[in-house]
């Protein structure tokens, strides 16, 4: 599992570590780090030609202390200094000491860093790190913009100066990264959209800090998933390893059902019935479907239901389903039909799995506001709805109700945001929930492997929703190795 942990958790876990560590001996290891990043991205660090960004705190430190080692390795190591008076004094020095050369505000400064920077082969980002609030400064701005506009490769040394640490917000100008060293844990802004795009690479380097057991964001990693995925026994018939309901599609949009169905039948259990006018659309392409035409309360048993996708105004539907006492998948159409009250006072599981846009309507605010908060937007709609949210995007993440860690799903792809996509993963997490996963391991699991259907089915040429649902089979295998 890859782990995240706020700033205020880093703050508390360095101040124990720092009691027992001779003074500066963490930032050292930040910085040994750090060069060494610098000395890898460089390939040859004699006669290179760095530039340090430095601002005023310990962030312009490692900058520093990492820019004397490159120094003392043959680099050029000029650092312009954001703050003369407040720079890192031990770096400094340190710095100087090692042969490299300041540059100091004043009138000129931007013009000679500009002429630097547009030389430069390296630069590094110490302007601000996790004691950042707000979009940069306007100096610090335009050294960004500076190094955006190079041909240098840019290293941030912690984050990107600029994003928010803790959301993934990016409240104004920040830097551009190729390459981010953050050190002791990754921070949430490095994991969530918009900010994760910012930090480019991401490179952890271990400083030695002790983290509690529970982080604020994780990722699934191969391993995780593994240990998560039904695996049918001697025993298991298609009941024994669940059968998953889809309540979806219309008279206008049987495609829905269909790829609904298509990744249910990829998910893991044992068998999937349908129920809704799409039947014989999804019969001619799956031919193993269950299909009732009674409503969803008189179609037999099921271990899990998944309403919503292509349903249009089929309210009753949505309203039967939320009634039945077995966990529920809510996608699409359904989320706008689902009643708030009734789906908190389910005693059986919910999963909602909105996109932005959905989910904005759903909090009554703007896409580009859920967009550009996703962490907070998930939480806020988990609490609200009492339920399991998995918020669809560029990064998925997915959020329990009762608050906790939040799940961010690490295998998404661009090529995923394609007509029906979505339609495929309610299908497949639906499944997962039939076969027994709790919601959040349902929607985690689902959306990486998803995901990783997706770049199989890509593979860098554009792809069909159905050729997502084909590659899920891939990515199973690729998960179990
Ligand atoms: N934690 C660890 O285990 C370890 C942490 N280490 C390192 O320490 C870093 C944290 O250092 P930190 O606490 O000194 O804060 P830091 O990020 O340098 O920024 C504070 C300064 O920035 C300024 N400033 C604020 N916002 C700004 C903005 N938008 N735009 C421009 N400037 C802005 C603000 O100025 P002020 O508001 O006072 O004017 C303040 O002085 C951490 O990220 C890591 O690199 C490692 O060395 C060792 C292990
Ligand atoms: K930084």
């Amino acid at each position: 599992m890859r782990t995240a942990y706020s700033v205020e958790t880093v703050r508390t876990a360095e101040r124990e570590l720092m009691a027992r560590l001779p003074e500066g001996a963490l930032m050292q290891r930040a910085a040994a780090g750090l060069a060494a990043a610098c000395a890898d991205v460089l390939g040859r660090v004699y006669g290179s030609r760095v530039v340090l960004l430095v601002g005023s705190g310990d962030n312009g430190g490692d900058a520093l202390y990492a820019g004397a080692r490159l120094a003392r390795r043959g680099a050029g190591v000029t650092a312009l200094l954001l703050a003369p008076e407040r720079t890192h004094a031990g770096g400094l020095a340190a710095l100087r000491g090692a042969g490299g050369n300041t540059v100091t505000g004043g009138d000129g400064f931007l013009g000679t860093a500009q002429e630097l920077i547009g030389r430069a082969d390296l630069v590094v980002d110490g302007i601000v790190g996790i004691g950042g609030k707000g979009g940069l400064r306007p100096d610090a701005a335009t050294l960004a913009g500076f190094a955006a506009g190079s041909r240098a490769v840019v290293v941030a040394v912690d984050l990107p100066s600029g994003v928010e640490a803790d959301t993934g917000e990016v409240l104004g100008p920040a830097v551009h990264a190729d390459l981010t060293v953050t050190f002791g844990t990754h921070k949430p802004g490095l994991l969530i959209d918009p900010a994760r795009e910012y930090a480019g690479s991401v490179r952890l380097v271990d400083i030695g800090l002790d983290l509690p057991e529970r982080a604020e964001l994780e990722a699934l990693q191969h391993a995780d998933v593994a240990a998560r995925l039904p695996a049918p026994g001697a025993e298991s018939d298609k009941y024994r390893r669940g059968v998953v309901g889809i309540a979806a599609g219309s008279a206008r949009y049987p495609g829905a059902a269909v790829l609904a169905v298509s990744g249910a039948l990829r998910g893991g259990a044992g068998a999937v019935r349908y129920v809704g006018p799409a039947a014989d659309a999804v019969i001619s392409r799956f031919p193993e479907t269950l299909v009732s035409d009674l409503g969803p309360a008189r179609a037999g048993r099921v271990q899990a239901w998944v309403v919503g996708p292509g349903a249009g105004d089929d309210a009753s539907a949505v309203a039967e389903v939320l009634e039945a006492e077995v966990p529920v998948l809510v996608d699409a159409d359904g989320l706008r039909l689902a009643d708030r009250a009734t789906v908190r006072g389910r005693t059986a599981p919910t999963l909602l799995t909105p996109h932005a846009g959905e989910a904005a309507a759903l909090l009554g605010v703007s896409r580009e506001s859920v967009e550009g908060a996703r962490l907070a937007s998930v939480r806020e709609l988990a609490a609200r709805y009492g339920a399991t949210v998995l918020l669809k995007g560029s990064t998925t993440l997915i959020a329990d109700p009762g608050g906790g860690v939040v799940r961010v799903n690490p295998t998404g792809t661009a090529w995923l945001a394609t007509a029906g996509s979505g339609d495929v993963l309610s299908g497949l997490a639906g499944s997962l929930l039939a076969s027994g996963l709790s919601a959040s391991d349902a929607g985690s699991v689902g959306a990486y492997l998803h995901g990783l259907a997706g770049r199989f089915a890509a593979d860098g040429a554009p792809v069909g929703a159905h050729d997502v649902a084909e590659a899920v089979r891939d990515a199973w295998r690729d998960v179990m190795g």
